[in-house]
């Protein structure tokens, strides 16, 4: 398979990095691109990487275009590839926050096989949870889709009207989630731990919370009912947080970011 990507900046470089990275995905050729290529330099001594500013070019080398570029900046660069996106051969797959389907498809057209991607920037460790949608044509590749970004993580294929829920839960929740463990690294320091040791405490108990759902299947009540021992530490704990809100303001703060994205 040759790649492109269309705008290798923050998510378009995790993606690359996963890419690159896992043994059990092979591709032929990845062809990266920004308009300012300084700080892609280094990939250049890569063998089967190219680097450049050129988009038609990328498209013409690949069989999987990758647009991440921001919303709106993907305009401009569907209007520059638009004449060298063959609908015999190129799949594109647009990981851009809010523009839908039927916006690339009025610009590519209805015959060009397009997939809109939703992943995280846990990408470039493996760990994505990418999300997926197709218009018709994409239907028929949308196993390819799969196929790359559960080499880097796992899929789940979506209507694509949930696909701003996606966005929130998925991309937007990396950084919830480490906005949870930077606080609780933050009480382990008051607790007498040093910023280090806080941190690894915090993160593998995180990991442990999350695998334990992973391999169980359990609501994470169940898991909750183990751990809270009747009048002890952490059903008062608990509690004390549920006064102060955290169920509902990280609610809030979904929706909020949620409603965000429908001005974007
Ligand atoms: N960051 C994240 O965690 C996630 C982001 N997304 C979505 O992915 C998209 C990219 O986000 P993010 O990576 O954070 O944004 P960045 O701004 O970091 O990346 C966009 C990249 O596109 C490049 N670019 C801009 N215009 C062009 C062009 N005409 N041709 C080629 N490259 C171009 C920019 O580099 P240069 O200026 O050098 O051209 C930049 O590196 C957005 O739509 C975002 O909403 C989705 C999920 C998660
Ligand atoms: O913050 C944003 O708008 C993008 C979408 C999800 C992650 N980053």
């Amino acid at each position: 398979m040759k790649i492109a990507i269309l705008g290798t900046g923050n998510l378009g470089y995790s993606i690359a990095i996963g890419i690159l990275t896992q043994d059990n995905f092979k591709f032929k050729n990845l062809y990266l691109t920004k308009r300012n290529i300084e700080s892609l330099d280094s990939w250049n001594k890569l063998p089967n990487v190219k680097i450049s500013t050129d988009n038609k070019k990328a498209v013409r080398f690949s069989d999987v275009v990758i647009i991440a570029v921001q919303p709106k900046q993907l305009q401009e660069v569907l209007e520059e590839i638009k004449d060298v996106v063959n609908p015999k051969r190129h799949t594109v797959i647009s990981v851009v926050t809010g523009r839908k389907i039927q916006d690339i498809e009025g610009v590519l057209g209805t015959d060009i096989s397009i997939i809109r991607g939703m992943p995280n920037t846990a990408i470039s460790v493996g760990q994505s949870m990418t999300c997926l949608s197709s218009n018709q044509k994409g239907k028929l590749h949308v196993e390819s889709a799969k196929t790359i970004f559960n080499s880097v993580g796992k899929t789940m294929c979506i209507e694509e009207k949930l696909m701003q829920s996606a966005t929130v839960i998925c991309a937007s929740g990396i950084a919830f989630w480490m906005r949870l463990i930077r606080a609780t690294t933050q009480g382990a320091v008051q607790l007498g731990f040093d910023a280090e040791e806080a941190q690894e405490l915090a993160v593998q108990t995180c990991l442990g919370a999350a695998s334990l759902l992973v391999k169980s299947g359990n609501h994470p009540e169940q898991e909750i009912d183990k751990v809270t021992t009747p009048s002890g530490c952490t059903i008062e704990g608990l509690n004390e947080m549920e006064h102060q809100g955290l169920s509902s303001s990280l609610i809030k703060g979904l929706v909020t970011s949620f409603e965000k994205i429908n001005q974007i």
